[in-house]
């Protein structure tokens, strides 16, 4: 009854809770030896009052003082041992959201990652979850504390006068039922805020990542009127918010002087005068009321942070329950080596528009290389997206090796795979570490090796710290050229049966094209290749040729079959000269 928590925060607390039940259960021992401590403590001011009354021995008072300041500081040495058990604990706990929560947005499929900006992530991995950290720490020392004191100071003060009790009850459950009306109340607008806060975040962090461009085209005039419009907002729900929790305070705080005046001043002077209580028993009730306002005002607070974490509680369980388009639940493993792709009758939409991929079907044996091209927003780079599953095909099905991808395990399948695409993301870090992609295994000389296949040895060799060399975050050391070759080498360490080259060489200019071009075809040996192209040129040693346009398959053969055919598609744009198709 007093609990003011809602059962969805302690069903998923539960969850994240199990793991540490030992400190837990330590936790709450240490919680009721503070509330004892706390309640039986005040009998020895009344023992000390009543005895002064008496003309009680001085040593007997000095015994009583002593007890009483031996008992607060053990009570502060437990408030301390709490505090730091409830950190521990919380940390723990909220980390291991934290890893949950990246986990699943590294997972989760392309209309989530459409849906949220990597702002949004960051606010709702980290702030959401620093703020679900700040209560839970206060849970205990807060919620816990506070609920189980409000039940025994009233359950002492019931004891020692049932009338007192009683009123001290009735206007305690008073008190809390306003406090938990109120608490449903406000959580709406906090969730707006917490939401448009995140929208602002995520709108920042695009808008100076793309610092650049806005200089360069002169947008910083719609950059702020944006920024200025989001502020706005933000103020108007900050300030609804703000005006509901004022209002909730003083509310709080009225119920409680409720108390203090009719309980204390009232029936106290009544009982004194006519000597059914003693001095030290109405001094005693005092006390035990002013213990009890400390946690009503601390539960009044409560509320507000309860609030708060409402609505990070709902943003982060949004996220839990997003049900993943893409289902990890496949078993099968697959060979290593070349793998044959075969699409069959795939049909792919983003959203409700026109599908990006209409009735795709195509079959490339292992160990071959199909040259894809088509115009920009034909639907190639959806065509690869499906077959490493960043979403899945609505219609038909996708094979590898003869095997449907939604059978195989997602790890099992990407292991098989590698994109060397125009956008290479590089992290903050070493040389190697970014070409190794982080895996500790991979020897210095195989790395040395693979950088005299792509003729980067000179420039490793030139470089200070070698591969040591630190690589600053979004790889801002490097021109574009460099990080496409440090693509080219993940490729290689790697080894795939399957390799896909989004306009893989567009970066690098004509020279090192053509020096690598020996690399690339070492690259593309053995194994089965997909190379999407804007040039003619890029693809003309192919095995097989698919030409896309608006979604759909134009033609798809062997690429000697297609250039001795005078009517295919493939000839005609050769003919035209066409070495530029986008
Ligand atoms: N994440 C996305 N959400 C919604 N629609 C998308 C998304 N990515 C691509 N599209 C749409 O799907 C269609 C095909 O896009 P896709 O990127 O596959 O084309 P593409 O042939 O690779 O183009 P380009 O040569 O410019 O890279 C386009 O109309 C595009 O607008």
């Amino acid at each position: 009854m007093f609990i003011i928590a809602e059962k969805k925060h302690v069903k998923f607390m539960y969850l994240y809770l199990k793991s540490q039940r030992v400190k837990l259960c330590m936790l709450l021992l240490l919680i009721a030896a503070n509330i004892f401590l706390q309640i039986y403590n005040p009998q020895y001011i009344k023992a000390f009052i009543d005895a002064a009354r008496a003309d009680e021995p001085q040593s007997l008072l000095y015994r009583t003082a002593f007890v009483f300041l031996l008992l607060t500081v053990m009570r502060q040495g437990v408030t301390i041992f709490i505090q730091y058990l409830t950190s521990d604990v919380t940390w723990k706990i909220t980390n291991q959201l934290r890893i949950d929560l990246t986990h699943r947005c590294l997972a989760y499929d392309l209309s989530f990652h459409n849906r949220y900006t990597p702002g949004e992530m960051v606010d709702l991995i980290d702030g959401d979850v620093g703020k679900l950290n700040n209560f839970m720490s206060a849970f205990a020392l807060k919620v816990i504390s506070n609920n189980l004191l409000i039940v025994s100071v009233i359950v002492v003060i019931f004891f020692i006068h049932p009338l007192i009790g009683t009123v001290v009850l009735l206007f305690s459950l008073l008190g809390l039922y306003v406090l938990r009306r109120m608490g449903n109340f406000g959580s709406n607008n906090i969730r707006n805020y917490n939401g448009e806060a995140a929208k602002f975040i995520g709108f920042i962090d695009e808008r100076i990542a793309g610092r650049e461009d806005i200089r360069a085209f002169r947008a910083e005039e719609h950059v702020l009127g944006k920024f200025y419009t989001m502020l706005r907002s933000l103020y108007t729900i900050r300030k609804r918010t703000g005006f509901h929790i004022a209002s909730m305070l003083n509310v709080g705080e009225i119920v409680l002087a409720l108390i203090m005046v009719s309980v204390i001043f009232t029936m106290g002077i009544i009982y004194l005068n006519d000597s059914s209580l003693s001095l030290g028993t109405i001094f005693l009730i005092y006390f035990y009321i002013t213990i009890l306002l400390v946690p009503f005002k601390n539960l009044v607070a409560e509320v507000n942070d309860l609030q708060q974490v409402n609505a990070s509680f709902l943003r982060i369980n949004e996220l839990l329950d997003y049900e993943n388009k893409v289902p990890d639940d496949g078993t099968v493993t697959m060979k290593t080596g070349p793998l044959s792709v075969g699409f069959d009758k795939v049909t792919f939409r983003y959203n409700e528009a026109k599908p990006a991929l209409q009735d795709i079907s195509f079959t490339i044996p292992s160990g071959r290389t199909v040259g894809i091209i088509g115009r920009t927003g034909s639907g190639k780079s959806t065509l690869v997206k499906l077959l490493y599953r960043l979403c899945d095909a609505q219609e038909g099905t996708i094979t590898v090796n003869g095997i449907d991808i939604k059978q195989l395990k997602l790890s099992e399948l990407r292991s098989h795979i590698a994109i060397v695409s125009q956008n290479i993301e590089l992290f903050e870090g070493t040389l190697r570490q970014n070409m190794t992609m982080f895996h500790e295994d991979v020897m210095d000389e195989k790395i040395w090796g693979i950088m005299d296949i792509l003729s980067m040895r000179q420039w490793l060799e030139q470089l200070p710290e070698g591969l040591d060399h630190k690589i600053e975050r979004d790889g801002k050391n490097l021109s574009a050229g460099e990080a496409q070759l440090i693509a080219f080498a993940r490729a290689f360490i790697k080894n795939p049966g399957i390799m896909i080259m989004d306009e893989a060489t567009s970066r690098i200019d004509p020279l090192t094209e053509r020096l690598i071009g020996r690399a690339i075809a070492q690259l593309t040996k053995d194994r089965t290749v997909l190379m999407i192209a804007h040039k003619l040129s890029t693809i003309q040693s192919a095995d097989y040729i698919l030409i896309m346009s608006g979604g759909s398959l134009v033609e798809f053969d062997e690429r000697v079959k297609l250039e001795t055919n005078p009517d295919s598609v493939y000839t005609s744009l050769i003919r035209e000269g066409g070495k530029e198709l986008a």
